[in-house]
């Protein structure tokens, strides 16, 4: 089916203040010049799309898009005559050669752009004395990229399309450049939010009723369309509903992929998630126009399969990028990125964003890892190997959807010739991932094969222009070859031949585009010219003459240059669209490929970085010996970081017997300890630790055991969200209550600070009570870090909760950071002794402590929580202790 190609262009400009011309709606059609007319009409079909049109040497756009295009271009606006009585209208234009840059630039800002070209050579129409033929060659939207230049190699992009129904939804996305699809159906909307943040999506697709079909949402637009679970940072496109509804959906995939029913991709079941699908491959249809996406076969998941890592988590974890400004130097993925091919990069985001629960999986890439670790040439071999692998994900979809140039399918060649290396190197290999790569389908290496023999060794980048196949592999392009090299080797011998013949020793051959092959003579010589030679062109030093033979020859030697041209285009369409046909064999070895590539640079980094192999467990202990922060670590000078250890969550058999002790290690640490002591490093090295171990790879400790967890949580550092106009204590609140309502005993949740955007009795009171709930109540496994040093009172109250602190030397004049954790709690928070070291006036520091002395003296409820928890059997105790500690 079809519907109106969606794409947009929110104009940036109000109506009301457009300079004059800019609203085509408001011209005279029949008034406007036979360009300007054409240019309208195909507007009229994308009026979300900045519309690049080309003319001559140019992709021009006019009227509003121009003003746009400028605005966020940064270029300079202009006008063009747009007709007799209508005047100048607004444009802008880029040089052909760049509207790729320019179009990507657009894209990344969120706009969809449609590409105009000529289609047909301007010479023509100018002798016929009419308008070149244009028509809409590509139509560009953020989420259906597949050049090269306008992708990034080691990211994915996605393109998302929901489907909301009450509390359900349906999610399905695709990187149309890499052909992965998936599916999936759940219920809980803040779910959705978490799995949309996860993906990060280019454009996400929502089916809406009229009026607005078609429109495009910028990142940041907001519309009343789109339901407050959708976050307003990606790029929406409202879609009809029609092609998300059940029976098109279901048409539409069934159509896709050649099948009778659902049943085989595991999706009859999810009516929301083949909705989704469904949409997504519509939009592919429109905006893909003549050229087929190989996708894969769509895949359905689950997400409860995977560890669940909030937004917030993998943000304050710095997973993909940092907190501060956003970069990926500096997160995990930086610090642990030692793939060798962009297929292993995108594999290593993909992975870290999506922690496995499952430990057969998790021990498959252990197991590989370790083998890796323990065989250096298997490892250093491989990693050589694929260095020469180009991205053939990529490149197998260039050739699928028939954008591939020759120079990709001799990169594509030169990648699949390499399999049957890779498959011999790892046929010694017993781990599950290197045994994937054992059998290489030998079908693509006869297809690399005989692209090679087909292909040159470096085609040119232009496919119609010949160079690019070889001699010897088609009898009709080697025959028509050598009619062409026996017309050539006349048009050599000519000038010889008739230099001889009329003693003219000037005398040349020579070609241009107008007049075609001539033949010119010096005027000084003019007079020697034989009569046979017919005058065509008089120039300031020359005569050109051309001879009936030449001019024979000439229409040979052109038409046989376009026929052998056309020829080796159509050859290599040929192979272009065999291997489109093994798109799916090829990027099934190249997902095994981006594995073995990510668990190679992991075992890079366990054997250079010194990981350890974690031992995972079913159970909800957390034991890790000597951890370390993985990124940390990474910007200290050798040697500088100091480990720590950590252990949680182990209960002892028996537990409940009175006069034993009940908990070997706690649920939950009371973390202590001054400012920049290192509480949240060693908090987020906890997590990443786990995180990684779920991931596959083994971790930055002496050794750990390590139970599998459902979720981390973190809550670390206070940021106001300035998007959603919320306070640092709001958004902190928020959180805590998110964590509060889902963590189970076999979550890892990581608290730094809670409380602290309030009044200090308010933050100590709810920091207190969260603690309390989580230790007692849900008995995830906590570490708590906080200046509130009351806290530590918990630890006397509740049997699994115990102290830690970092510790500090303190000298006369300083303070020594020793960075290690500990067992007890600080008892003194230094916040005044670090307010002196960064300078405060000493007047400001003394009245600081004396105020200190005073409240510490006169606070009810600190008494109260001291003496209180101290003394909780004493009668006669005060009443905030009891507002404090009643139920
Ligand atoms: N184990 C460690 N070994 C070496 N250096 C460390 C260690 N832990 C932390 N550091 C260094 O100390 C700095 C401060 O650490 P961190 O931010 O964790 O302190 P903090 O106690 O959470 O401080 P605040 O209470 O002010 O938030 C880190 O940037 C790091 O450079």
């Amino acid at each position: 089916m079809s519907v109106p190609p969606s794409a947009s262009s929110a104009p940036s400009v109000p109506e009301n203040s457009l300079p004059p011309n800019a609203d085509y709606r408001q011209l005279d059609r029949e008034k406007l010049s036979e360009m300007m007319h054409r240019y309208i009409e195909v507007k009229e079909q994308y009026p979300h799309a900045l519309l690049l049109f080309r003319v001559g040497d140019f992709f021009e756009c006019f009227f509003q898009d121009a003003i746009t295009i400028a605005q966020e271009l940064e270029l300079v606006q202009t006008a063009k005559h747009a007709g007799k009585e209508i005047g100048r209208v607004p444009m802008t234009g880029v040089p052909h050669h760049a509207v790729e840059r320019y179009a990507t630039m657009l894209l990344e800002k969120g706009y969809a752009v449609a590409i105009c070209d000529q289609v047909e050579d301007a010479e023509i129409a100018a002798r016929e004395k009419r308008q070149v033929r244009r028509e809409i060659t590509r139509i560009l939207t953020p989420g259906t990229l597949t050049d090269d230049g306008m992708l990034k190699g080691r990211k994915n992009n996605y393109l998302a399309a929901v489907v909301i129904a009450g509390d359900h939804w349906g999610l399905a996305y695709s990187d149309i450049s890499t052909g992965e699809f998936l599916t999936t159906q759940s219920q809980n909307l803040e779910q959705l939010t978490q799995e949309l943040m996860r993906l990060q999506p280019s454009e996400v697709l929502f089916p809406i009723n009229a009026p607005d079909l078609g429109k495009m949402l910028r990142p940041g637009e907001k519309s009343s369309q789109l339901p407050d679970c959708l976050p307003n940072c990606f790029c929406y496109s409202l879609r009809s509903q029609f092609p998300f509804s059940l029976t098109e959906a279901r048409n539409q995939i069934l159509e896709q992929f050649q099948l009778r029913s659902l049943e085989g991709l595991g999706c009859d079941h999810l009516p929301l998630g083949v909705r989704a699908a469904g949409g997504l491959l519509d939009y592919l249809e429109d905006t893909q126009r003549n050229n087929q996406v190989p996708l894969q076969r769509l895949r359905t998941y689950t997400i409860t399969d995977y560890l669940i890592l909030d937004y917030q988590s993998r943000r304050n974890l710095e997973i993909t990028q940092t907190v501060r400004d956003g970069t990926l130097h500096g997160s995990l993925l930086w610090a642990l990125d030692k793939t060798s091919t962009a297929m292993g990069g995108r594999a290593l985001r993909r992975w870290l964003l999506q922690p496995l629960l499952d430990l057969r999986g998790i021990r498959a890439r252990h197991d590989t890892i370790q083998e890796l670790v323990e065989n250096h040439e298997l490892r250093f071999q491989l990693q050589q190997l694929l260095r020469q692998i180009y991205d053939l994900e990529r490149l197998t979809g260039r050739a699928g959807n028939g954008t591939a140039n020759a120079r990709d399918l001799v990169a594509l060649a030169d990648s699949l010739a390499k399999l049957p290396e890779l498959s011999v190197l790892v046929s010694q290999g017993h781990s599950p991932y290197l045994k994937s790569l054992q059998t290489v389908p030998p079908i693509l290496e006869e297809l690399a094969h005989k692209i090679q023999s087909y292909l040159v060794d470096s085609p040119p980048q232009h496919l119609k222009e010949g160079g690019i196949i070889r001699s010897g592999m088609d009898e009709q392009l080697d025959s028509l070859r050598v009619l062409a090299e026996a017309d050539q080797q006349w048009l050599a011998n000519l000038e010889v031949q008739e230099r001889e013949r009329t003693g003219i020793s000037t005398l040349k051959v020579g070609f241009n585009k107008a007049f075609g092959y001539y033949i010119s003579i010096t005027r000084s010589k003019l007079d020697q010219a034989p009569n046979d030679y017919i005058r065509k062109q008089t120039l300031t030093n020359e005569e050109r003459f051309i001879t009936p033979e030449l001019k024979e020859r000439e229409a040979r030697i052109l038409t046989a240059k376009d026929d052998l041209n056309q020829l080796e285009y159509e050859i290599f369409l040929r192979l272009r669209l065999e291997v489109g046909e093994h798109s799916e064999l090829i990027r099934d070895v190249s997902r095994a490929v981006a594995a073995i590539d990510v668990l190679s640079g992991l075992a890079d980094i366990a054997v250079y970085q010194g990981y350890c192999r974690p031992e995972m467990v079913n159970s909800r202990e957390v034991k890790i010996i000597e951890g370390r922060h993985p990124v940390v670590e990474k910007s200290l000078p050798p040697g500088f970081f100091v480990p720590n250890t950590a252990q949680l969550g182990s209960q002892e058999e028996g537990s409940e017997t009175p006069g034993v002790k009940p908990y070997s290690h706690p649920d939950l640490i009371i973390l202590t300890g001054p400012n920049a002591s290192g509480k949240s490093c060693y908090l987020r090295q906890i997590g990443l630790i786990q995180l990684l171990a779920q991931v596959g790879s083994f971790v930055p400790a002496k050794s750990a055991k390590l139970g599998i967890c459902d979720r981390i949580f973190t809550r670390v550092g206070a940021v106001d969200d300035l998007a959603t106009g919320q306070s640092t204590f709001m958004v902190e609140m928020n959180e805590t209550a998110n964590i509060l309502n889902h963590a189970t005993p076999k979550s890892l949740v990581l608290l730094d600070e809670i409380g602290r955007g309030t009044a200090t009795f308010d933050g100590l009171s709810i920091a207190w009570s969260v603690a309390e709930y989580l230790a007692t109540e849900i008995r995830s496994r906590t570490i708590f870090a906080t200046h509130y040093h009351e806290l530590n009172e918990l630890a006397s109250i509740i049997p699994n909760v115990a102290n830690y602190q970092v510790t500090v030397k303190e000298l006369p004049d300083k303070i020594i950071f020793l960075h290690q954790v500990q067992p007890g709690g600080a008892d003194k928070s230094y916040g005044i002794e670090a307010g002196r070291l960064a300078g405060l006036p000493d007047v400001v520091i003394q009245r600081a402590k004396q105020v200190m002395r005073q409240i510490e003296k006169h606070s009810k409820i600190a008494m109260g929580l001291r003496k209180g928890i101290k003394k909780q059997d004493k009668k006669d105790d005060s009443v905030e202790q009891l507002d404090i500690f009643e139920d």
